[in-house]
């Protein structure tokens, strides 16, 4: 489980406040959407559950361990254990879905087989089940610039899920997509999380987090407004974002 307590974050000489004390504990296999206003927050949350950013109060309390006072081995757990899929994943473009997922192996994969292209042949059968899994079998031996959007951000889950990720944390995965592939994006989160496989923790428009989410957190001004079971906000949820 992981428990987020009063976590704020400030930035500047002014303290200028843009996370104000976030509570909130999340359980394995949630599909959490963060929804809420621009610039109320909802990047900068999640990138500090990414510990890419610094927070000055608060904890993130993971499995009963305070990960700052864990020290560097257990930051470097979450890093290994929580992938943070940025709007525009990072791909190697000119490598096809495969050889992209397999990279999420490297730190497992001996320095001469990174350089010579030759993989475990159980690495490989680990890649293409997932990549089965999230429906881009027939993608595989495809280079990642003939892919579409949707079909890139799935490469990028497969390798977070391939890197033996258990919590997904995705900024705007829906962005710039059409409707049709924006569902096959959510609706592989909500497989991976109704399995329990992964916890989601991602930032969504309102529409797209009342279809697809199983817990919807509202942000307005770096303040945790609401947090509620997936579905559709009433009138009052909806006014305070
Ligand atoms: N390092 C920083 N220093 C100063 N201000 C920052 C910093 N990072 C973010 N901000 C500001 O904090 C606010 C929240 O930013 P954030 O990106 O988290 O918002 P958001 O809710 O994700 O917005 P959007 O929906 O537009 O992406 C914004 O006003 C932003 O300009």
């Amino acid at each position: 489980m992981i428990k987020i307590q009063k976590l704020t974050r400030q930035v500047g000489p002014e303290r200028t406040p843009l996370l104000r004390g976030i509570d909130a504990e999340i359980h394995q296999g949630e599909l959490i959407a963060i929804v809420g206003p621009s610039g109320s927050g909802k990047t900068t949350l999640l990138r500090c559950l990414a510990l890419q950013e610094p927070w000055q109060e608060g904890s993130l309390i993971v499995d009963g361990n305070d990960v700052l006072k864990s020290g560097w081995t257990g930051k470097m757990k979450i890093k290994r254990e929580w992938a943070y899929l940025e709007q525009n994943p990072h791909l190697n473009m000119n490598r096809t879905a495969l050889k992209n997922v397999l990279i999420g192996r490297s730190g497992q994969t001996p320095w001469w087989r990174m350089v010579t292209g030759m993989v475990r042949s159980d690495d490989y059968m680990g890649a293409m089940d997932v990549l089965e899994e999230l429906g881009l079998l027939d993608k595989a031996h495809d280079k990642c610039d003939k892919l579409s959007g949707g079909e890139r951000q799935r490469v990028a889950t497969a390798r977070a899920l391939v890197h033996g990720a258990r919590v997904i944390l995705a900024d705007e995965p829906v962005n710039g997509l059409d409707p049709t592939s924006a569902s096959h994006v959510m609706d592989t989160f909500r497989k991976l999380a109704s399995d329990e496989r992964v916890t989601i923790i991602t930032v969504l428009p309102l529409e797209m987090a009342e279809r697809f989410a199983s817990r919807i957190w509202g942000l307005n001004h770096g303040e945790l407004v609401f947090d509620i079971q997936g579905r559709r906000l009433t009138q009052a949820e909806k006014n305070k974002l």
